[in-house]
């Protein structure tokens, strides 16, 4: 029989702050989940005598490798590589390869313990991982983006596989650099298998793949608006980003009739209060991915907008606000600028964009506030369509994929509103910890203590 660990929350985190140190985001994120799975496993002797949310919070194996590639004038640089393979109980480990100079051991624990919950909430069978590296591709040619990918990949094809760990992008990783590495994969090993997702559509992609994490953010807006009887119509929208995720959140707002105000990229922010359209969104996704370029030069060719060098958006007036840029991009200050400015609903398309204190601001002042892991979890429910079409041989077509990607994104809020509902009001926060943790510990009770 073994022993009950009844700890509380409190003592809880401070093991995990002991465990952890320097360590913040991670630290950050557990933090965020272990209140309300506490609430939850209350009196739920099981998951406290098998330790369930101390193993989760403890990755299943985090790979650390260096990575050496020679730039365009002959200098060997070394930067470091990881894969955080955080749980593995309902799936093969899931989830993107980050490249950006921020990215430390810290980011990426925290990226695969949100990963873990996240694939869960989407009803795929999915583990949680993520990697990436501090290379930081700005400024870099088409040449050393490769060798970057390559040698990359050379290190990592050993953890990875169809049925191991699925890697895809991330912020600086797109179609580019997914191509690079699965051609590494595939020369190294010699198989050609569904090992990376975001592919090409020529060789083994899904269609909407790279739609698919703003629609699905757009759609969880709308659910949640929906289910006050509300609509997007009409509503202005704030989006920071300027990369795959906020492009396509903006382009899908437009679609449904709301008007996006605001982009962003880590210089500052354009404001075009004429609302962005669909030429302008072409405009951007094409001088952002392909020119490289960057989002001031928005203004030269649009009149009537603004940009504002160094600053977020959060203090434009709005209604709807989808955060899709980064981890802790919009403060409590913010949220609480935004929630006097009359904002009435949050959908995260980025991983954790919002601070601690600022998600608590939103729940007190009982804004529908949709967490990243719940709201941008279409990106990653289409990477498991695209493993089970690689599996099958096969490529779906467009309008099973839409109908798909909408049903999971409802199955995500339903689940949300069966852990999250109380007195007429849905504390999506709540319900997305808790129906993602139910799922992983009860997978990993059945396996008994591994
Ligand atoms: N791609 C996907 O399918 C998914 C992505 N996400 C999350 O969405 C977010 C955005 O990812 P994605 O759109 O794919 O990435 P991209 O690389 O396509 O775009 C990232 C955008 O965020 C900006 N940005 C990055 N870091 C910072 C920073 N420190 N400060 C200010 N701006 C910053 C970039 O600006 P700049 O050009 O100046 O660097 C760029 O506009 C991330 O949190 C990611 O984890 C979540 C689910 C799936
Ligand atoms: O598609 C994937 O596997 C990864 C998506 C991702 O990294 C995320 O959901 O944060």
């Amino acid at each position: 029989m073994a022993v009950s660990d009844h700890v509380d929350f409190a003592t809880f985190m401070e093991g995990v702050k002991r465990r952890n140190p320097g360590q913040p985001e991670f630290v950050q994120a557990v933090q965020e989940v272990a209140q309300d799975i506490f609430d939850f496993i209350g009196d739920k002797e099981e998951y406290h005598e098998q330790q369930i949310l101390r193993r989760i919070a403890e990755p299943d194996r985090i790979v650390s490798f260096r990575v050496c590639w020679e730039d365009d004038n002959g200098c060997i640089r070394v930067q470091r590589g990881y894969r955080v393979q955080n749980n593995n109980a309902i799936g093969p480990y899931k989830g993107g390869i980050r490249f950006h100079p921020s990215v430390t051991e810290s980011v990426l624990k925290f990226l695969a313990f949100e990963q873990t919950f996240k694939n869960a909430l989407t009803g795929l069978p999915m583990g949680g991982g993520k990697g990436g590296s501090n290379f930081n591709p700005k400024g870099k040619s088409v040449r050393e983006i490769m060798r970057f990918c390559q040698s990359f990949m050379t290190e990592l094809y050993r953890h990875i596989g169809a049925d191991i760990d699925v890697p895809a992008g991330d912020i600086g990783v797109g179609g580019r650099e997914i191509g690079y590495m699965f051609g590494q994969y595939k020369r190294i090993t010699n198989q050609f298998t569904g090992v990376l997702t975001g592919k090409g559509l020529e060789y083994g992609g899904s269609m909407i793949r790279p739609e698919a994490t703003g629609y699905g953010a757009v759609y969880f807006l709308e659910n949640m608006l929906k289910h006050k009887g509300q609509g997007l119509e009409g509503r202005v929208a704030v989006v920071s980003g300027s990369g795959n995720v906020a492009t396509h959140a903006a382009e899908k707002l437009v679609q449904l009739g709301a008007k996006p105000v605001t982009l962003s990229d880590s210089g500052g922010f354009i404001h075009d209060p004429d609302g962005l359209t669909q030429e302008k969104i072409d405009w951007v996704k094409v001088h952002k991915t392909h020119r490289r370029g960057r989002i001031e030069e928005y203004c030269d060719h649009f009149t009537g907008a603004t940009f504002h060098p160094g600053k977020t958006p959060w203090n434009v007036p709005c209604d709807v606000a989808l955060p899709c840029a980064t981890q802790n991009e919009l403060s409590v200050e913010d949220a609480r600028a935004m929630i006097a400015n009359g904002v009435v609903a949050v959908s995260e398309g980025a991983n954790m964009p919002t601070t601690l204190e600022g998600v608590h601001a939103f729940k007190d002042a009982r804004i529908l506030f949709a967490p990243g892991k719940a709201a941008n979890a279409g990106g990653v429910a289409v990477s498991g369509l695209e493993m089970s079409q690689n599996s099958e041989r096969r490529s779906w077509k467009v309008e099973e994929l839409q109908t798909m990607l909408r049903d999971i994104m409802d199955g995500i809020h339903n689940r949300c509103l069966e852990y999250g509902e109380r007195d007429g009001h849905v504390d999506y926060v709540k319900g997305a910890n808790i129906a993602g943790f139910k799922k992983v510990a009860d997978a990993m009770l059945a396996f008994g203590v591994v």
